[in-house]
């Protein structure tokens, strides 16, 4: 089966990548992922100019359909990530930045526009757990005054990760921003944000951080990541890709996303729960749905979703 995918001419020879965030804060976890016969490439933990220790713990909880997070970006600083990335990986790797302001941003993209780095780098524009600090793609003017800033300088290959939008007009608006650029691709989505999770036992939140208002990921979010992957395939520039992030547990759920035009698929919460087998047994069930309807490779139904 041909399960690839490419980003601005960059290769992937399977679709999986993992989320942002999971699996991806240590090299050894870096390594594991791109080890992985099942897994295309890893992207970093969103990497901060400075070393973070993040938010205080419990940060992270597992719910029976998903997982709440307010970790608070903790990383081990921009050099780590860039001197990764900087070395030799036989597979194709994703730098992840986030500032913590947008002159934070243009700061974390000089630097990997004056290294020696050539491979993809996301803007992570959409963390909901840094205190005080809002979402930036929330902000539309704010978002295109910084995407316009950045492309004065930057000349490298850039996506952007977005947080979920809920309403067609906020497509319309995001999408007529980011088609300004010559972006490579955007992630969707990322973290539903300042969700509560309670439990009745205790009678209590149950992360630390923010009262216990954390970003949502895992089973539940699946509507909302296909309806984002969708919205914004129909929308966005064919030369602009849309990695597919939310919601996956099963086969099903990655054909799901390739069908509204994912080009790439990222596990999060699954990976957190179930390790990297998760990689194997998508694939399997991925392969099993495609031979039952007569499929040979991703691109014989990637972004064909019926409507009736
Ligand atoms: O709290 C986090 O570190 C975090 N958590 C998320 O769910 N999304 C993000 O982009 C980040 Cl940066």
């Amino acid at each position: 089966f041909d399960l690839t995918g490419q980003i601005n001419g960059v290769p992937f020879d399977r679709l999986f990548l993992n989320a942002s965030g999971v699996h991806c804060q240590s090299t050894t976890e870096l390594d594991e992922l791109l080890q992985d016969e099942f897994v295309g490439g890893a992207v970093t933990k969103s990497a901060t100019l400075e070393k973070r220790a993040g938010n205080p713990a419990p940060r992270y909880y597992e719910l029976a359909n998903g997982s709440i997070n307010s970790m608070g970006l903790p990383n081990n600083g921009f050099d780590y990530y860039i001197q990764y990335v900087l070395q030799f990986h036989a597979k194709p790797t994703i730098l992840s930045v986030a500032g913590l302001s947008a002159d934070d941003d243009i700061q974390l993209l000089n630097q990997i526009q004056d290294s020696d780095y050539q491979g993809l780098t996301e803007l992570n524009l959409s963390c909901p757990n840094v205190i005080g600090k809002p979402q930036m793609a929330y902000d539309f003017e704010g978002t295109q005054a910084l995407l316009q800033s950045v492309f004065s300088f930057f000349k490298k290959p850039l996506g952007v990760k977005l947080p979920p939008y809920f309403d067609l007009v906020h497509f319309d608006q995001i999408t007529a921003i980011l088609n300004q650029f010559p972006l490579t691709h955007v992630n969707s989505i990322n973290s539903i944000g300042n969700g509560l999770w309670v439990d009745v036992a205790s009678e209590s939140v149950v992360i630390k951080p923010k009262g216990g208002f954390g970003g949502l990921g895992g089973k539940m979010v699946l509507p909302t990541a296909l309806a984002n992957v969708r919205a914004l395939r129909q929308r966005l520039n064919d030369s602009i890709k849309v990695i597919g992030t939310g919601g996956v547990q099963t086969g099903a759920d990655v054909f799901a996303h390739i069908l509204c035009g994912a080009e790439l698929v990222s596990i999060g919460t699954q990976l957190q729960a179930e390790g990297i087998g998760v990689y194997h047994r998508l694939t399997n069930e991925l392969e099993r749905i495609m031979a039952d309807k007569g499929y040979t490779a991703l691109a014989d139904f990637r972004g064909k979703l019926n409507t009736i």
